[in-house]
């Protein structure tokens, strides 16, 4: 094959692409006339049957094309899954009435971190606009919002393969912050590159020991690596940027990446193949939660001292048909023999049997405060029979 015909065939893949976005966007249009109709009538956001009816018919459609059914579940997935929490964001901003199209939202890092990808996500479904405030410490997440320069604050809750962020659940129990929303994005960390080179030529890899712990099977296989640690990922990236050589190339995000100009060489490194973080938003008013999205409340207690408290506590969440999706304890600061416990519930707070668990827990517990209700980002693909 000459280049000409190369560039042709390329030309061509591109004209393709953008014709998909355009339709894309003409998909999410018509999602949104959808919310709009469910607002009306009242309806649930998410029908699982119309989605089973559609993948099954697409799966089918796709083979006929040649296309395998995974590909085609999976892609859709995707699709659906924005599709959905566009619609539950539509929601949200009509039944708080808000009506601010931008915001300003804080989160750690210089550009290009995890944070910052989670900080855009968030700010990319609610607003037309957002003002990026980065951030050098946690704690200046949370006072920005506490002071009014910044009407969110993201902050990372847990990471799937290193666990619970200790810091932020402290930062939690003293701040007067409500929580509005919870992010998940999955870090796919990769290699990157400033120009044309191959594993082979690399020399030195710049990254945060996190993401080289992380890749530790992967790094294996190149012995002759040497590691570089930066403060950041971000400052990684920043590092290779600046160097400009083929020798040198940073364990980074794929997509923080692209912010630096960098390329990515070799993608999904980590040895846990689902490596997810969860983030928080928090802002300074509560929100309400329509009863047409799955919710989450946090709540923050500590129970007395005697044998069984936290037990008890629990077994009002059962009575009343509660799920917990998440108990953490941390030490309450200057009080050694006692502990703060964080619990994530499937409830929306206005449902009834919310209410009446909270009178009930209140009652038992020393100290009980509602850090939040939200709506639950974990759309979960419908199972395929
Ligand atoms: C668009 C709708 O809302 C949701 C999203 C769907 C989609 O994107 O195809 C399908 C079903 C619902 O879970 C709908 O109800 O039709």
């Amino acid at each position: 094959m000459n280049d000409n015909t190369l560039l042709t065939l390329r030309d061509r893949i591109s004209a393709l692409d953008l014709n998909l976005l355009s339709l894309l966007a003409e998909r999410r249009a018509l999602a949104l006339d959808v919310a709009r109709s469910k607002i009306a009538s009242q309806r649930p956001i998410r029908d699982m049957a119309r989605e089973r009816e559609l993948l099954k018919r697409l799966v089918t459609e796709g083979q006929k094309r040649d296309l395998d059914g995974f590909y085609v579940t999976r892609l859709f997935q995707m699709i659906i899954e924005d599709s959905v929490l566009t619609q539950q964001a539509l929601l949200q901003l009509d039944l708080n009435h808000q009506e601010q199209r931008s915001a300003r939202v804080a989160f750690l890092g210089p550009k290009g971190s995890y944070s910052h990808l989670a900080a855009r996500q968030y700010g990319a479904r609610y607003f037309e606009q957002v003002v990026e405030c980065g951030c050098q410490k946690f704690s200046d997440i949370v006072q920005l919002v506490e002071t009014g320069q910044a009407e969110y604050g993201i902050l990372p809750i847990e990471n799937s393969s290193s666990g619970s962020i200790n810091e932020v659940y402290d930062l939690l129990q003293h701040t007067h912050l409500s929580l509005v929303g919870e992010i998940a994005i999955p870090i796919d960390h990769c290699i990157l590159v400033s120009g044309n080179t191959n594993l082979e030529r690399i020399e030195v890899i710049y990254s945060h020991p996190q993401p080289f712990q992380q890749c530790s099977q992967f790094l294996g296989r190149f012995p002759q690596w040497q590691f570089d640690y930066c403060e950041s990922t971000a400052a990684a990236m920043e590092k290779v940027a600046q160097l400009n050589r083929p020798t040198v190339a940073a364990l980074v995000s794929g997509q923080g990446g692209a912010l630096y100009g960098l390329q990515v060489l070799e993608s999904n490194l980590a040895n846990q193949q689902q490596n997810i973080t969860r983030f928080i938003v928090l802002a300074r008013k509560p929100i309400d939660v329509t009863e047409q999205v799955p919710a989450k409340t946090t709540l923050i207690m500590a129970t007395g001292q005697q044998s069984g408290a936290l037990v008890e506590a629990l077994l009002v969440l059962r009575t009343h048909g509660i799920v917990m999706t998440r108990l953490e304890s941390r030490p309450i600061h200057g009080n050694a023999h006692e502990e703060m416990f964080y619990i994530d519930v499937q409830a929306n707070l206005r449902s009834g049997k919310m209410q009446k668990a909270l009178r009930e827990l209140q009652a038992i517990t020393r100290s009980l405060k509602v850090l939040g209700c939200y709506p639950s980002e974990n759309v979960l693909p419908v199972d395929q029979e």
